[in-house]
């Protein structure tokens, strides 16, 4: 007798209902479970077959919790940048979609730990105690929830503070040849935040091991790990490592943010992730374009950077600077890469080899280095100094092109050239020893007025180091102004100034009696 549709449709129903009642019965849940085959593996990068539902960058599990994302979503094949070492997989491996996309852990219980880019623990710490996770990916903030940058970010390095200021929400590029102390700038700038209630996120993409070594423990050494979470991935690991590293750096950095605190993130360096990003890229049979970089190296690092903010205060105010590091090749900043990362970022701190070799470290390029928004944010005490400073530095670094050649020079040009040598020679500034703000203000003031000019230079350091110790003895009331970015009043500059004065004088090269110190009669006072 053939078999009614009434009485296949009752069947059906009849089996559900026992499925149904067996799930009760169990307690448990039926979940469908998709799974698909591994069809072929290379550097990073593996094709699997046989998940037609999969979503774009989700999340897709490998046997021995090797896990990767879904980066090329085709028809029939799917291609995946892996997440760990892939040596135990090969073809016909059977994976499984997990429905979510990559995640992070985040929170408080992260400070002072040094993590993988997939978040688990480096520093033989015991597992990290966070409360939530975040996706990796996330939007960047709407443009009505932003405020303009309008507090500063002090580095601690003269040369930035004054002459290349730094506001929170900014993002500035340091870019520079290879071995120029990029890395030290940043570490310098984190090491400044000691007790300034500023988290920072260090991200150390695609270095070695013992880079990474030497700057946690520069970071522990000097007390600045409580506040900071320092996020590694290694040259020796798979590059889906590397080019996640900064989004969920960014993410761990995005949590403090937004429960309202200042965060400073620093990227060392994109040139790694665009060559980590260059590489699965290539795997992944994606056409090459500049330099063989995918077409899509730009909105890469856009996307990345645009997370940087400062929020309204209705949104709780926080900010996220950020500092990305770049290598350039033979000083080379029109480069691919550079020149993205130039237009993404809202200035650059150029770092010369050559200055690094004449010692003059920070080795910072003063004219090809550019704040577009942290002027609005320095301090007022800066901003009154800093101008003169920026134009008589630059104009210096024209003239002493000629004085090398042994040029004749007149007068002016000459007191030029010294005034300008005695600037430089006071931003110099030694690894892991940030200043703090009023004695920056005593040095730019009196190198401003003039006052050292007639310090021989080879004296100048010493100089230097008194004018920094007279900050300690400067009276409260001043320091207060300093501190919270007031205007000097007369007053003010006049008391410093009488300071300074006072303490160089020790410098001063002996006199006949009668013949001097003249009052530098070139030399504007200071306002
Ligand atoms: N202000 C400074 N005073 C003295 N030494 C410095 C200073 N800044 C950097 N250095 C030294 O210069 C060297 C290079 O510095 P750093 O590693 O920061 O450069 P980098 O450009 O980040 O290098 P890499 O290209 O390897 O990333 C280091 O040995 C560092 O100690």
């Amino acid at each position: 007798m053939k078999a009614s549709a009434e009485d296949i449709e009752g069947a059906f129903d009849r089996a559900f209902a026992g499925l149904e009642q067996a799930r009760e019965n169990h307690g448990t849940k039926l979940a469908p479970r998709e799974v698909g085959t591994v069809t072929a593996l290379s550097m990073g990068i593996a094709s699997v077959s046989g998940l037609p539902g999969i979503g774009f960058e989700e999340l897709i599990r490998f046997p021995g919790d090797v896990f990767g994302i879904a980066f090329n979503v085709d028809e029939d094949e799917i291609g995946v940048v892996l997440l760990g070492d892939y040596a135990h997989l090969s073809a016909g491996d059977e994976v499984e979609r997990t429905g979510r996309v990559m995640d992070v852990a985040v929170g408080d219980g992260l400070l002072g730990r040094v993590i993988d880019a997939l978040g688990a623990p480096l520093d033989g710490g015991g597992s990290v105690d966070a409360g939530e996770r975040m996706p990796i990916e996330r939007p960047a903030a709407h443009i009505m929830d932003r405020a303009p940058v309008t507090v500063p970010l002090q580095t601690g390095l003269k040369v930035i503070d004054a002459l290349i200021p730094i506001g929170r929400g900014q993002r500035e590029l340091i870019l520079g040849d290879r071995q120029t102390g990029k890395t030290a700038i940043a570490i310098d700038a984190i090491l400044n935040q000691r007790g300034k209630d500023v988290v920072c996120v260090y991200c150390a993409i695609g270095q070695r091991a013992s880079s990474v070594a030497k700057v946690v423990a520069v970071l522990r050494d000097q007390g600045a790990m409580s506040h900071t979470v320092v996020v590694v991935t290694e040259g020796n690991e798979a590059p889906g490592l590397a080019y996640i590293a900064p989004y969920a750096a960014t993410s761990i950095a995005e949590h403090f943010m937004e429960a309202g605190r200042d965060v400073l993130i620093v990227y060392d360096d994109l040139t790694q992730h665009a060559r980590a990003y260059r590489e699965l890229s290539l795997l992944l049979r994606r056409p090459p374009g500049r330099e063989a970089f995918p077409g899509d190296i730009f909105y890469v690092h856009s996307r990345l950077l645009e997370r940087s903010t400062r929020l309204r205060k209705e949104l709780g105010g926080g900010s996220l600077t950020a500092l990305p590091i770049i290598e350039t090749e033979a000083q080379n900043m029109s480069a691919y890469i550079p020149t993205n990362l130039i237009s993404i970022t809202d200035g650059q701190i150029v770092l010369s080899p050559t200055l690094f070799e004449l010692g003059v470290l920070p080795a910072v390029d003063v004219g090809k280095s550019v704040s577009r928004v942290g002027g609005k944010a320095q301090r007022a005490a800066y901003r009154a100094v800093a101008g003169d400073l920026k134009l008589a530095y630059a104009q210096f670094e024209e003239l002493e092109t000629f004085a090398r050649f042994g040029a004749r020079l007149d007068d002016g040009t000459r007191k030029s050239i010294e005034h300008g040598r005695r600037i430089r020679a006071c931003l110099n500034q030694a690894e892991s020893a940030p200043v703090p703000v009023p004695a920056q203000i005593a040095i730019l003031l009196a190198l401003a007025a003039g006052l050292l000019d007639d310090v021989p230079i080879d004296r100048i350091a010493d100089a230097e180091r008194t004018l920094r110790e007279l900050a300690a003895v400067i009276p409260a009331e001043v320091r207060e102004h300093l501190d919270t970015g007031d205007t000097l009043s007369d007053e003010d500059r006049a008391t410093i100034l009488d300071m300074a004065r006072h303490a160089i004088a020790a410098f001063l090269p002996p006199t006949t009696p009668g013949t001097g110190p003249e009052p530098e009669p070139g030399h504007r006072e200071a306002r």
